[in-house]
């Protein structure tokens, strides 16, 4: 058996010696002066024991990672009807693409491109404030975390709230084919802040046990979500989690997982882990190059590929 607590150690020695690490994402400012040094990991386990190496424990904005949480609250406020608005295949496309909105007549491929995340996000405001809105989803990771200290970077959200043009491209895209039913600054106002969440692998590992245990809440006891609708979003990590990159960490690694341009990836492997890993130099599809290269490991010497031993 391997032991985890060393696996962990081991990998994060590794990957600060390697030399391959991608780009920071530049495109948003506040991001673009992360240290490229950084690594950190952190594995919960079924038995709740939390593993946890190098810089598992320092904040990072987890971007995109956030609209797996907001996805989960987006179904628990409108459930199956959320896919009238928003489909549930892979894009083949980068994430903040436009091309492939304008020809699906405004309805984004899938939550978790930028487009179908903007959706999710109207879908939260409701109507609501967007302090409110934001209220809700900062709660979400609170109770599935089990840590009040999760909060948002503002100082991330001001810096793609005022470079994020791309965003607000396709915002005004789906407004424009009745796919967005609250005013476009206010939902894109939600989605830069729930994408400008800071947190540490640890927090993030802790956040992703529902998904790996059957949508369960471990320590508060009782459900989160269904168990059924945990395998979907599962199922939905694996095949658009890394967008035009999720094929080939499918291939990789095998484990449903969801990455931002952070350099975190939140990965689940159902029944038996919640990991989380960052490093903030990405590849050319906006994933973790050694985030990915952790997981591949972890997925290999723990014989966690979803797909077989
Ligand atoms: N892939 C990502 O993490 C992208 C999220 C980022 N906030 C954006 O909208 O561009």
């Amino acid at each position: 058996m391997v032991d985890l607590n060393s696996l962990v150690h081991d990998i994060a020695a590794e990957m600060a010696a390697r030399e391959e690490r991608g780009t920071v994402a530049s495109y948003i400012p506040e991001l673009a002066g992360v240290d490229p040094a950084g690594f950190g990991i952190a594995v919960v386990g079924a038995d709740g024991d939390t593993h946890v190496a190098g810089d598992g424990d320092t904040l990072f904005s987890i971007q995109s990672v956030s609209k797996v949480f907001t996805l989960t609250l987006a179904l628990g406020k409108v459930g199956d009807a959320l896919w009238q608005r928003v489909g549930r295949e892979p894009s083949g496309n980068p994430f903040n693409s436009i091309v492939q909105l304008e020809y699906e007549k405004g309805i984004p491929r899938n939550p978790f491109i930028n487009a179908g995340a903007i959706a999710v996000a109207d879908a939260i405001l409701a109507g609501h404030t967007p302090k409110v809105a934001l209220g809700e989803i900062l709660r979400f990771l609170h109770f599935v975390s089990d840590d009040e200290s999760i909060h948002i970077d503002s100082a991330v959200a001001r810096s793609e709230q005022a470079t994020g043009f791309r965003n607000a491209a396709l915002a005004n895209y789906l407004r424009a084919c009745g796919n967005l039913r609250n005013p476009v600054d206010l939902v894109l106002g939600v989605y830069f802040h729930h994408c400008a969440i800071a947190m540490s692998c640890r927090q993030l590992a802790m956040a992703g046990r529902y998904l790996a245990f059957g949508g369960r809440h471990p320590t508060a006891g009782g459900k989160v979500i269904s168990s059924e609708r945990a395998k979907r979003i599962n199922a939905l990590m694996l095949t658009c989690g890394h967008y035009d990159g999720s094929g080939d960490f499918a291939f990789r690694v095998g484990i449903p997982a969801k990455s931002g341009v952070g350099g975190g990836i939140l990965a689940v492997v159902p029944g038996k882990a919640s990991i989380a890993v960052w490093s903030p130099g990405l590849d050319a599809q906006g994933n973790s190059v050694l985030g990915s290269a952790a997981l591949e490991l972890v997925s290999r010497r723990m014989n966690w590929s979803i797909f077989g031993d």
